[in-house]
């Protein structure tokens, strides 16, 4: 058994600063569970001088990434920089030395998660991103490890912080979008970019990486469907909410006789629905499995110490492997080659916000165009605003087609009593489950 384990940390921003702490702090927890000492050799930084919370008697900071990746006694990479194309040099760089890596950086795996994984099994050395998903919410190894015999259908959740956090704060506390982003970073929830927050793109690269794992095929990232909160107005949360919903950032991915959907969209979630009530950085990861049913997942998405909570099951599981000898875990083939669900596939409940001309037969006029695509509706409301001559109609539908409600938008622009779509959203009723859902709707 070897006595210490030095680990090499890339990073040492608000989830790296996170992991020196609980490696400090809970030194003899660790000592304990693994028999051996696990200490922060070196860290790589973008700037020597800045102040920071780390003994540097016993850490060697460094701008060079050579001392790190080069160093015969660093065991262990903790690659918590960000970025993408450097990351991936220093980590391919760190399997040729027969370095052990675990990473946070969900846009790398994303992109490259099947081509490193693939090196570092030929290099036998562990790659993990327990951290890359869900912040501190062990949703990974939930999946490959605690359902992992189980065929997985559904996988949905609110798994971006920021996002969360801004909508709850624009819901229940009335900030305004700037303000809430604002707080977020200062919080350290958002990317340093957070651009990707905000445009569904990290929830994206999430779904993807969630959609791989549960359904054991390739998910491209370019095959996830996304839009984010940026747009979103102020008028359709207050709609929601009159009718009974809660706007989310939800990523779904599903999979049905090797069919596969991912995507992320602004949602209206019945207030009854399980995700409704994750509120702030928190996020909540609904897994339905054919043989376990549902299952839910809970914690902090974001922020230091949660984050480095996750990252640490990771390097405590690679260390466990140094121990026994077994690094490197065998890469298997996608379990069947998938195809992408098409419109016609794919069903759900939808909300539309129309402005239409303020005179009468406009109503008739609307529902007999949904009549004729065979599609009614749950509920609607009819509001003349304030502009001369302009009425506003919202409706929520019952379950339809994507193909159907796609026709039903292009019908509606071309009839002239319609003004403009404003905006539409999918929305979720009380359940979570496609299953639960059609005995709902029967
Ligand atoms: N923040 C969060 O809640 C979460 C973050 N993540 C992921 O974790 C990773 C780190 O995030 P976070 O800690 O928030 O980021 P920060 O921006 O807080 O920290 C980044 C750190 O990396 C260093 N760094 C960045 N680029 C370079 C470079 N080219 N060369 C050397 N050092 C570099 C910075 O150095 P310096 O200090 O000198 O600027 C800093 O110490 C990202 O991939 C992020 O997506 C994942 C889950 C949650
Ligand atoms: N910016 C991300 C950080 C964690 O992944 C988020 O807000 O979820």
């Amino acid at each position: 058994m070897r006595e210490n384990i030095s680990i090499g940390l890339l990073g040492l921003g608000v989830v790296g600063a996170g992991v020196a702490q609980i490696i400090e702090n809970h030194r003899e927890k660790l000592i304990h569970q693994l028999g051996s000492e696990v200490n922060v050799k070196s860290v790589l930084v973008r700037d020597p001088e800045k102040i920071r919370n780390i003994d540097k008697e016993q850490t060697h900071i460094t701008t060079n990434p050579d001392d790190i990746l080069k160093d015969p006694e660093i065991d262990v990479i903790v690659e918590v920089m960000g970025g993408v194309e450097e990351a991936r040099q220093y980590i391919l760089q760190a399997f040729s030395a027969k370095k052990h890596v675990v990473t946070a950086n969900k846009d790398l795996v994303a992109l490259h998660g099947p081509e490193l994984q693939e090196i570092a099994s030929l290099n036998k050395c562990d790659f993990y991103y327990e951290a890359s998903v869900a912040g501190g919410i062990p949703i990974l190894r939930g999946i490959t490890g605690g359902l992992s015999a189980d065929h997985i259908q559904q996988v949905m959740g609110i798994v971006n912080g920021t996002t969360n956090y801004i909508l709850t704060k624009m819901d229940n506390e009335g900030v305004s979008y700037e303000d809430a982003l604002m707080e977020a970073k200062d919080l350290g929830f958002a990317e340093a970019d957070p651009t990707a927050d905000v445009e569904g793109l990290d929830a994206a690269r999430k779904m993807a990486i969630l959609g791989r794992l549960a359904f054991s095929t390739n998910v491209d990232l370019e095959e996830v469907e996304v839009s984010g909160i940026k747009n979103l107005e102020l008028a359709d949360l207050e709609y929601g909410n009159t009718l009974g919903y809660t706007m989310k950032l939800i990523g779904s991915a599903k999979c049905k006789d090797q069919k596969v959907e991912v995507n992320v969209q602004p949602t209206l979630l019945s207030k009854n629905h399980p995700l409704a009530d994750v509120k702030n950085e928190y996020n909540a990861v609904y897994v339905y499995g054919e043989a376990v049913g549902e299952t839910m997942f809970y914690g902090p998405g974001a922020g230091g110490l949660p984050t480095a909570t996750a990252i640490m099951s990771d390097v405590v599981e690679v260390i466990k492997h140094i121990h026994l000898g077994v690094n490197g875990t065998q890469v298997t083939e996608p379990r069947f080659k998938k195809e992408l669900m098409k419109a016609d596939q794919r069903f759900g409940q939808y909300y539309l916000r129309l402005h239409v001309k303020d005179e009468v037969g406009v109503f008739s006029a609307v529902s007999s165009l949904f009549n004729e695509l065979n599609i009614s509706f749950k509920r609607i409301l009819q509001n003349p605003i304030k502009k001369h001559e302009v009425a506003e109609i919202v409706l929520v539908t019952h379950q339809t087609s994507l193909e159907n409600f796609n026709k039903s938008l292009n019908k509606l622009k071309d009839l002239n009593v319609v003004l403009d779509v404003k905006s539409y959203y999918k929305v979720e009723g009380d359940v979570t489950s496609e299953m639960a859902r059609t005995t709902e709707t029967l």
